[in-house]
């Protein structure tokens, strides 16, 4: 069986950057977020395997890989590579280069965005490249991040940026307000005409008369989508007297009724505007949403802004509803195709005003998008969880402190109960147990069970799970992952008390780590802030989980530490940590040794022939 290293290690490069807080450092070192793959792997020997888990499947078509000694000493780590694709502000672009090596090739064709994805470990995109599936295809894993410059991610195949372990981040804040500026202008002007009356004048026509607008004050303005640039838009439509109301299925009434606004239905809503603005964005559920149905609902005469998304929109039925006066106006700087067709009978007609995607394209949107794509992006390459994460949990700061040692722990136990497990049936079905303090509603779980996810999986295939894709992989692989909460009596300023790792249904490489359930069963905890095995199988220990393990069960008897400890002694092997578990006095007893370095096969096999050790076992951390 071919053995493969997956050992990557998160560390700031050349960073002006902030440092990582301390204790956020162990997260860094097993972060769930794009790792740098930059940095090389370690291969290991056949005998690392030893007795762990070579006999471990997960699925046939598995290769077997285990991972490799830390890496976070070395020096010299690849500054990663960052693909600009178009164009970004200043700002940003040094940001960029500061951390990593900037490639700014803007105007590719799909098929060199794709040989160049391969060659990077983020890109970062406006509106105009299609992240397409065949991208993250072509990427080979090597692209851990990419990074939207601006709001909308319809251009990003989310689902395969998932599947790839790809994170997708956004700047989600910082061209809000042109946008909703942009809404204004295109409102404004086209009540007054101003792009068709500018047009005329310069062809060297007068026509006052036939540019005669409408006024705004005391019109009716509905919004469709009262998020960021919508409530931005309500704010100003407020202010040159217009009567605002809104439909937004997800958005809190009060905010609108805070800002004046009343929130109604689709139907309400466009059948008693003057003017419509949107501001949804394009979703399968908002796809096509304004057609020959939709526009029959509305006032005739009223007028039409889009600065969202063109795909909102049936253009065809647009154009009819232009042609029978349904709609007196359209003003649009979003097209189902950009750049649409200049013989589109919508650009060309007569009542539409029209601009190129301008809606963030300001000086001052673009510098700060820049910098707050450019933060994200070099974020997440270093490890952090990210804040406008779009395909992955966004988990605040204080929850990820607070749950650092234990996310170490997840991993830890994860990676220890795949190697217990052994027999050809392959791993399906694990139970997570945490047990804790704190309210249901107060423990979130997801970095864990993304943890052990990773821990469980890593070791036993060549996959690369990390928080985006961890319950993907999972569920590819055929991992059932069961969690349960089981509330106990101890300080809730712990946020977990222990977490207990369960796989049924698979024999195991050590029988003592088989609980009376008959479930692979291993359980550890946090003591002072570093991660410990307490008990194993049915067996209580207390080792903590550094270095290596190694495993022995016997018959409890005096001398046995002694024993191992000299031929571990003898090989130069230095033992971290010592701990015996009994279940009956005289009996049968578990032994766990914690070791720094790794033993060689025949120092193995030494403490196996030990008379009173029933098994034993070798486990990497
Ligand atoms: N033209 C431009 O250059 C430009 C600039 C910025 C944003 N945008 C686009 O504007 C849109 C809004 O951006 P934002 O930053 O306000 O996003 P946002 O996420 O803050 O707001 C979108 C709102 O739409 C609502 N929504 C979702 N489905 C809906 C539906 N079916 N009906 C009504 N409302 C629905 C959401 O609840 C949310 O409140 C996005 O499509 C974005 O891509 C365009
Ligand atoms: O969604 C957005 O942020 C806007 O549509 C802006 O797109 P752009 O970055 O291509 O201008």
């Amino acid at each position: 069986m071919a053995l493969s290293s997956s050992c990557s290690t998160l560390k700031a490069v050349n960073s002006r950057w902030t440092s990582p807080a301390p204790k956020l450092a162990a997260i860094r070192r097993h972060s769930l977020l794009p790792e740098l793959r930059y940095t090389p792997n370690v291969k290991l020997t056949a005998t690392n395997a030893l007795r762990t888990v070579e006999q471990t499947t997960l699925t046939e078509d598995d290769h077997l890989s285990t991972y490799g000694s830390d890496q976070d000493d070395q020096e010299s780590l690849p500054k990663p590579r960052i693909l600009v694709a178009e164009k970004l502000g200043e700002a940003g672009v040094n940001l960029l280069k500061d951390f990593g090596d900037v490639d700014c090739s803007y105007e590719l064709s799909p098929e060199d965005l794709k040989k160049k994805v391969a060659e990077s470990d983020a890109l970062i995109v406006r509106s105009g490249t299609k992240v397409t599936r065949e991208v993250f295809e072509a990427a080979k894993g090597r692209l851990k991040v990419v990074g939207r410059a601006g709001v909308g991610i319809d251009n990003a195949d989310l689902q395969a940026a998932t599947e790839y372990g790809c994170l997708v981040v956004n700047a989600p804040t910082a061209n809000t307000v042109a946008a909703a500026e942009h809404g204004i202008a295109l409102l404004a002007s086209m009540a007054r005409n101003v792009a068709q009356a500018d047009a005329s004048i310069k062809a060297g026509k007068w026509e006052r008369s036939k540019y005669v607008g409408v006024s705004l004050v005391g019109k009716t303005l509905a919004i469709m989508g009262f998020g960021k640039v919508g409530t931005e838009v309500a704010r100003r439509a407020k202010g040159l007297g217009m009567n605002v109301i809104s439909h937004d299925p997800y958005a809190p009434a009060d905010r609108a009724r805070a800002l004046g606004v009343e929130l109604v239905s689709f139907d309400q809503a466009i059948s008693t505007a003057d003017f419509i603005s949107l501001h949804m964005p394009l979703t399968p559920a908002t796809k096509k949403v304004f057609n020959d149905e939709t526009f029959s609902k509305m006032k005739k005469g009223v007028r039409l802004i889009n600065v969202a998304r063109g795909g909102v929109i049936d253009e065809d039925a647009l154009v009819r509803a232009l042609d029978s006066g349904v709609v007196a106006q359209a003003a649009l700087d979003v097209f189902c195709e950009e750049p649409p067709s200049k013989e589109s009978r919508l650009i060309q007609h007569e009542n539409v005003t029209v601009t190129p995607h301008l809606g963030a394209s300001t000086k001052e949107a673009q510098e700060g998008v820049a910098i707050e794509i450019a933060e994200a992006v070099a974020g997440a390459l270093r490890g952090e969880l990210s804040a406008t994460a779009v395909n992955a949990p966004m988990v605040a700061p204080e929850v990820l402190s607070e749950l650092a040692p234990y996310i170490v722990l997840a991993e830890k136990l994860g990676r220890l109960a795949v190697q217990l497990a052994s027999g050809g049936k392959g791993v399906q079905s694990i139970k997570v147990v945490y047990r804790s303090a704190r309210d249901r509603d107060d423990l979130d779980t997801r970095l864990l069970r993304a943890m052990i996810t990773k821990g469980i999986i890593e070791p036993i295939s060549d996959s690369y799970v990390n928080l985006v894709n961890a319950d993907f992989i999972a569920k590819q692989k055929g991992l059932r992952i069961s969690e349960e909460r089981t509330v106990v009596e101890s300080s809730p300023e712990y946020p977990v008390d222990s977490i207990q790792v369960q796989i049924s249904n698979v024999e195991s490489s050590f029988a003592g780590a088989v609980s009376d359930g008959g479930a692979i069963s291993i359980e550890g905890k946090v003591k002072y802030g570093v991660p410990h095995l307490t008990c194993v199988g049915s067996f209580g220990v207390d080792v903590s989980l550094e270095g290596n393990l190694i495993l022995c069960r016997q018959v409890d008897q005096p001398g046995m530490i002694g024993q191992v400890g000299n031929i571990l002694g003898e090989q130069n092997v230095n033992v971290s940590f010592m701990s015996v578990g009994r279940t009956v006095v005289r009996k049968q007893a578990i032994m766990a040794i914690g070791v720094d370095e790794e033993p060689d096969k025949k120092t193995l096999e030494r403490i196996g022939g030990v008379s009173a050790i029933e098994e034993f076992v070798f486990l990497k951390l």
